[in-house]
């Protein structure tokens, strides 16, 4: 046998490292047979808060196994198996960090505004974890994501539900003309390394630096652009006026969580404008409860609890005036009242924008029925692709599942690439002047006028990143047969640069018979709904935005889940990161689990991502014990699909584990049947025969502990003792595995 690396599987949050608690014993015992070991490295938020404080815990610390697999990705051994990790907002942060006191873990409160030194050093730690953090630091490639053919066929065979489409439907998206990122944006590509740092200058002459050093390699691409807040709140308040008008849902669609820095400042004058004249009215209470706009109004819920009575009452009663005389809201809990504007984690575009778009074009009213919607999303630099969308399918009606092509990804996202990488570079600025990035010498490489209060960012792209990411694609498009198209807009200045590059990097590579285009985005998404409906596939090539947003679009109407996705970054340095599906965490899973004790989380993604992790060790290490590990997964897998034992949705039906089980059985019994290995197969024989006989019992044992309540002991970090024990229930199941 050779000697190959170790698997990683991280650990996350929420359903997916519920479900991990299931599936990981049943992989590490399958995988120790060819000699593969399935370590574990824990980045959930709650293990991340604790290793920001070594300091403070002593004997219990914590390792940051976060930092530790940031190193590795850029080592040519690495395979890491990635699961959705929460992305936290500072509400989803401080619920976490609570959590973990009152387990008794000697933590510091988030401090809102620190006071001392103390308080702003607690900050800064906490700000590392905040947001997406962990993504950016693995990526150390380009993605690739796909839906495997097997999972497209299935979905061809049993198409999901799709909401039918009106042509005289409502809905809209509805963007800025003027005044934001799109408009404002300035790029240039720099010969030479150097050092920048970006500095304010106000009106007055005063200058203060906003980032000290920032290291630039020869031929990377940056970029300078501005929201105004004030053409952003004219903007908001014009919608507000005008989704009244028209008798629409108001809804508002940011990415507060990878946007950490800028999208909660923009979700914040949304809030301000839509509760303008209670925020105004209760100015000074809401002051001194320390409210902050930027966390959503339920902030303002949970705070003025603190209030006497009279005065919380009175609130209310403004409150409730509010929403009568605004335009009805898009809603994420009707039941429980929660709004589109409460946290700012709660609605986030990639997903929320194609669940609109597969219910009709509809979102959830306060009554808890779907209602015509003005999808409001500031910046135009992505917005246009969602209207085509709409129009398209009020035009053609709703897409069929059944006949429709596909849009694989391949997606820039590589050291940090783009918007996805700006958050230490973007500053809400304090007064009016301009910001500028200034290089070594002195030299002003890009420059822009700001008013207070406007969100100044700047990107980067690197160039071996680029290089890299035109190769993959066309490498897919060889290997596919398919036309592929790069999303870019000459008219946007980021965009005219990276043009040059991949119009310059194409001629690297042979690309005779091959269909690669460059068109402008609602020209490509244009291009690319003509061929679907026509049952014909086009490779998308976007940035890393595009990729985030086109990877959970096109599954989501295709399959009607994005945890169906294979989705593999190649990494830079030659090893592997295997991401699981391209969705969330999807925490309204958890709160079933919680409930009935059933899981409906679908782990699907990690099937594939496994068999893409084990075929990676037999090729490049030449494990030929994992590559046939590798080929019998992909067979268990399109069985699930056949056999139809993914989770059900209620109670009564198979969830994640009864699928599990299955995979088990059918991995088990392809391995039996195989004949490249002789010794997996006498290794694994008695296995399936034991899992096949056992089957009815199992599956009883399984389904039967649903339908009442669970304790987990926890949330962001509960006791693994008891999650273990909820989702491993079948004595069975566990006696078979420990034949191995
Ligand atoms: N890669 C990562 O680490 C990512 C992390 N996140 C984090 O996830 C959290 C939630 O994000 P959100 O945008 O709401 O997206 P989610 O993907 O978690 O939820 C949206 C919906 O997608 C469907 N879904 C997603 N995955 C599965 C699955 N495996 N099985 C079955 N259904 C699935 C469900 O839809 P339905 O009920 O309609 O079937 C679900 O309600 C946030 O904390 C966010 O930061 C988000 C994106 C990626
Ligand atoms: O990192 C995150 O917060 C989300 C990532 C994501 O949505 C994606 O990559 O598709
Ligand atoms: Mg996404």
């Amino acid at each position: 046998m050779s000697d190959s690396p170790n698997i990683i599987y991280t650990l996350t949050d929420e359903a997916p490292w519920l479900a991990t608690q299931s599936l990981l014993p049943i992989v590490q015992a399958f995988a120790r047979t060819a000699g593969v070991a399935v370590e574990t490295r824990d980045i959930s938020l709650a293990a991340r808060i604790l290793a920001q404080f070594p300091d403070r815990l002593g004997e219990r610390k914590v390792a940051d196994d976060l930092a530790e697999l940031g190193r590795l990705a850029t080592t040519p051994d690495a395979n890491i198996i990635k699961l959705p990790n929460i992305s936290a907002s500072v509400p989803q942060l401080k619920a976490a960090i609570k959590e973990l006191q009152a387990q008794g873990w000697p933590l510091p409160d988030y401090p809102d505004e620190p006071k001392d030194a103390h308080e702003k050093d607690a900050k800064a730690r906490y700000d590392k974890v905040k947001g997406s953090a962990v993504n950016p630091v693995l990526r150390e490639g380009n993605s690739d994501r796909r839906a495997p053919l097997s999972v497209k066929n299935y979905a061809r065979k049993h198409p999901h539900k799709m909401g039918a489409w009106s042509a005289d439907s409502k809905t809209h998206v509805a963007h800025m003309d003027a005044g934001d990122f799109y408009g404002s944006e300035k790029s240039t590509t720099v010969a030479q390394p150097t050092m920048v740092k970006i500095e304010w200058v106000g009106k007055d002459g005063a200058n203060v630096v906003l980032k000290e050093k920032t290291a630039l390699k020869a031929g990377e691409i940056i970029d300078a652009a501005v929201m105004s807040r004030k053409a952003l709140a004219a903007f908001v308040r014009a919608q507000i006026a005008d989704a009244k008008a028209q008798g629409v849902l108001f809804s508002l669609h940011l990415k507060a969580t990878m946007m950490k820095v800028s999208d909660p400042i923009m979700f914040g004058v949304a809030v301000g404008e839509f509760y303008a004249d209670v925020l105004a009215r209760h100015a000074d209470a809401l002051k001194q409860v320390g409210f902050d706009p930027n966390n959503g109004i339920g902030d303002l819920d949970a705070r003025i609890a603190k209030l006497p009575a009279d005065q919380r009452a009175a609130i209310e009663a403004d409150l409730r005036a509010q929403y009568a005389s605004r335009p009805a809201i898009a809603m994420v809990n009707s039941d429980k009242g929660i709004t589109n504007l409460h946290v700012p984690s709660d609605v986030i575009v990639d997903a929320s924008m194609p669940a609109m778009i597969r219910d009709s074009g509809r979102m959830w009213n306060a009554e808890g029925k779907l209602q015509d919607t003005k999808a409001v999303i500031p910046d135009r630099c992505y917005a246009g692709i969602y209207q085509a969308v709409i129009e398209d399918c009020k035009a053609h009606g709703a897409f069929d599942p059944a006949t429709m092509g596909s849009v694989p990804n391949v997606g820039l996202m590589a050291q940090a690439a783009e918007e996805y990488g700006s958050h230490d570079k973007t500053f809400q600025v304090s007064g009016d002047g301009v910001v500028r990035v200034v290089d070594e010498a002195g030299t002003v490489l890009l420059e822009q006028p700001v008013e207070a209060g406007d969100i100044f960012r700047m990107c980067q792209t690197k160039d071996a990143p680029v290089q890299d990411w035109v190769k993959l694609a066309v490498t897919r498009a060889r290997l596919s047969g398919t036309p592929a198209v790069f999303w870019l807009d000459a008219k946007r200045a980021h965009d005219a640069q990276l043009i040059r590059k991949v119009e310059k990097y194409l001629t690297d590579h042979d690309t005779n018979g091959l269909d690669i285009r460059i068109l402008a985005p609602v020209d490509a998404m244009r291009h690319s709904l003509a061929r679907i409906r026509k049952g014909e596939d086009t490779i998308s090539v976007t940035g890393n935005v595009l990729r985030d947003y086109l990877t959970d679009l096109f599954p989501i109407m295709e399959l009607g889940t994005s945890a169906k996705m294979l989705s593999i970054v190649p990494l830079m340095a030659g090893g592997g990161l295997f991401e699981t599906g391209a969705g969330g965490s999807a925490p309204k899973h958890v709160q079933q689990f919680l409930q009935e004790n059933y899981l409906r989380w679908d782990s699907l993604g990690e099937f594939l991502a496994l068999a893409a992790s084990f075929e990676h060790l037999a090729q490049r290490y030449g494990n030929a014990a994992a590559g046939v590990l590798a080929r019998t997964l992909d067979q268990a897998n399109g069985r699930i699909l056949d056999e139809n034992r993914s989770p059900a949705r209620k109670v009564g039906e198979l969830d994640n584990r009864g699928s599990h089980f299955y995979l088990a059985l059918y991995w088990a019994q392809a391995l039996a049947a195989q004949d490249d290995d002789a010794a997996l197969k006498a290794k694994f024989a008695p296995l399936a025969r034991a899992l096949a006989d056992a089957e009815a019992k199992i599956v009883a044992e399984l389904n039967g502990v649903q339908g009442k309540p669970v304790d987990i002991g926890g949330y962001y970090h509960a006791d693994l003792g008891k999650a273990g024990a909820a989702m491993r229930p079948s004595a069975t199941l566990n006696a078979a595995l420990a034949m191995l």
